[in-house]
């Protein structure tokens, strides 16, 4: 199964990455967050980034000319939108440039069903399904997604995902399988990455 390594910050990460050799990584492009980088940072991370890995970045409610420009500039191989972006934020997007778009939908708001059935049917290429605010380490019941069964759109699972738990996620979720698992804090130690962590989680994902 692929796999999203998510909240890159220093060199050492780079480095970890290249060496496990994840599908996706994230960079963290929201200010009130543990884990941003600036725009400088993410270019300078990205020019030591393995070039098979596609670095994915993450937005929260952001002007979208930065989202662009990161894209333009390469710095960006995949969008993903973690606020209250809307289907006509996404249209623009797809109009000025040409890279996949994932949308974060919250599984725990009361209304993750109607968003789930409204981007389904957008333009965004992937769905995002995460527990709550993003990067916080909390897994979320499955059992609405269980109920729903197949989506129309792949979908990344988020949410509380570490090294040991990946396998029983996914058996969980047999009639509608993840297109990969993204991980944060469970491949931290002390908020830190650790390399351990990430590579058990790469092999963990692989053995899917
Ligand atoms: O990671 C963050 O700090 C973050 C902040 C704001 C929006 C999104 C954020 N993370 C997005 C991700 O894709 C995380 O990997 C995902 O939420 C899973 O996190 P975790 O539960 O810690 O594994």
């Amino acid at each position: 199964m692929k796999i999203k390594l998510c909240g890159l910050k220093r060199i050492e990460d780079i480095e970890a990455v290249n060496e496990a050799k994840p599908d996706y990584i994230g960079f963290i492009f929201a200010k009130k967050s543990r884990r941003y980088v600036s725009p400088e940072t993410a270019e300078r991370l990205k020019q030591h980034l393995n070039p098979d890995i596609e670095a994915v970045g993450v937005f929260v409610n952001t002007d979208i000319d930065k989202v662009i420009e990161q894209a333009k500039k390469q710095v960006i191989d995949v969008i993903q939108l973690h606020g209250e972006e809307d289907v006509a934020y996404v249209k623009d997007l797809k109009k000025a440039v040409d890279v996949p778009i994932i949308k974060a939908i919250s599984m725990t708001k009361p209304d993750a069903r109607q968003q789930i059935s409204m981007w389904e049917i957008s333009d965004v290429d992937y769905l995002l399904l995460d527990s709550g605010n993003g990067g916080t380490g909390e897994q979320f019941n499955y059992k609405l997604l269980q109920e729903i069964g197949n989506l129309k759109k792949p979908y990344f699972l988020a949410g509380g995902l570490h090294p040991d738990n990946l396998e029983n996620a996914v058996q969980q979720l047999q009639n509608n399988q993840p297109y990969a698992l993204d991980l944060s804090s469970g491949i931290e130690t002390n908020g830190i990455k650790d390399l351990d962590k990430i590579k058990k989680a790469v092999e963990a994902a692989r053995r899917i």
